[in-house]
């Protein structure tokens, strides 16, 4: 097992004479380093200060019972995921050395221009991985490979048209992932994602579901990602079940939507959101045909999207720091606490 280190040589020197690891678990601080034999070890970082991504290279130290982690070796390519600040909703990196990205849409009756849309950033991004679109559940769809490949032609990225249930498309997706390549499937819950991915691995890599009818929430224990180093197609899988997002907040809608912010320019109020305010460029390109009404209708939707997403996110941090005060005010006043006077 060389857990993709030849890829990673590829793209970055390594020293002779180093022993290196590579993070297979970060949580709260908590690391695990996998070695080049498979085994995992809790590790430690020299530097307290240094933050590390699973999938990261690492130079390590072996001790008796852990690993030192001596130094980070620099990163070819990071996977970003949304979170919120203070302010608004961030880009951070959440995994590290990737290859490639397979986002899954199901192809079920909900299947629509927006729900790809949703997506059209990740593909548009010039990314230092590849990333891909993956139909998953063709056997639901009547036409399926026809949709393919005109997903593909719009999009301009390859388009897998797969089925776990009858196992169409499985062949082209193992032959798209090179030896010794690194991957994640990103896919909301229930589009099949475990179904597949185990399908590929030709292992039960992850606990399939059938659909809760009660509720949604509670089917995955973690959110930490995780590495499976899958030895039957030798591939690295990072499992990244905390990755709610990938690339919607309202800064993408510029990037899926590049037409109407230029349209935008020519609002009267430079906040306009398109939605009736008088002296709406936008609006008045709808009305003269000059913007498409469906591409319209697209951006109205997603904008509520991105905010809903932006709401969730400063109501959580809202929280956290209404906890971090009450919890401040705890300490200072356990301070101030003096024993009676007998
Ligand atoms: N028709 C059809 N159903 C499928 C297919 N793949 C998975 N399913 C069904 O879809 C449901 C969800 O499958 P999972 O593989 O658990 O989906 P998931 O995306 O990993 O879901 P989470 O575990 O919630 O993340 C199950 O009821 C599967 O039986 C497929 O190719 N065709
Ligand atoms: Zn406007």
């Amino acid at each position: 097992m060389e857990l993709g280190l030849d890829t990673y040589k590829q793209h970055e020197q390594v020293d002779d004479g180093v022993t290196v690891a590579r993070i297979s678990l970060s949580s709260a601080n908590i690391y695990k380093v996998m070695h080049l034999d498979g085994s995992e070890t809790t590790a430690t970082p020299k530097n307290r200060t240094t933050q590390f991504l699973v999938g990261d290279w690492v130079v390590i130290d072996p001790q008796l019972d852990f690993d030192l982690i001596s130094e980070r070796l620099p990163r070819y390519s990071t996977l970003g995921r949304i979170t919120g600040d203070r302010y608004q909703a961030q880009e951070k990196e959440a995994v590290s050395n990737l290859d490639q990205l397979f986002i899954c849409i199901s192809m079920n009756k909900n299947l629509s221009d927006s729900r790809i849309n949703r997506y059209r950033y990740a593909f548009q991004k010039d990314n230092e991985y590849q990333t891909s679109l993956v139909l998953t559940k063709s056997d639901l769809w009547p036409d399926a490979a026809q949709l393919a490949a005109q997903l593909a032609d719009e999009l301009g990225v390859a388009v897998l048209c797969t089925s776990s249930l009858t196992g169409a498309g499985i062949a082209d997706l193992q032959a798209s992932i090179l030896p010794g390549q690194t991957v994640s499937f990103y896919g909301n819950s229930g589009v099949g994602k475990s179904s597949l991915v185990n399908a590929v691995a030709q292992e039960e890599v992850m606990a399939t579901q059938q659909i809760s009818a009660r509720t949604d929430k509670g089917r995955h224990t973690t959110t930490s990602s995780r590495l499976f180093p899958i030895s039957r197609g030798d591939f690295i899988l990072v499992d990244t079940p905390g990755i709610k997002s990938v690339g919607v907040g309202t800064n993408d809608l510029a990037m899926v939507f590049p037409e109407i912010v230029d349209l935008g320019k020519g609002c009267r109020f430079h906040d306009c959101t398109h939605k009736g305010e008088p002296g709406c460029a936008v609006q008045a390109a709808v009305n003269n045909g000059q913007l498409d009404q469906q591409v319209y209708q697209q951006f109205i939707s997603l904008q509520a999207e991105s905010q809903a997403t932006q709401t969730y996110l400063d109501a959580k941090i809202a929280k956290k720091l209404m906890r971090k005060a009450r919890d401040k005010k705890q300490a200072v006043s356990k301070r101030h606490y003096r024993k009676p006077p007998m």
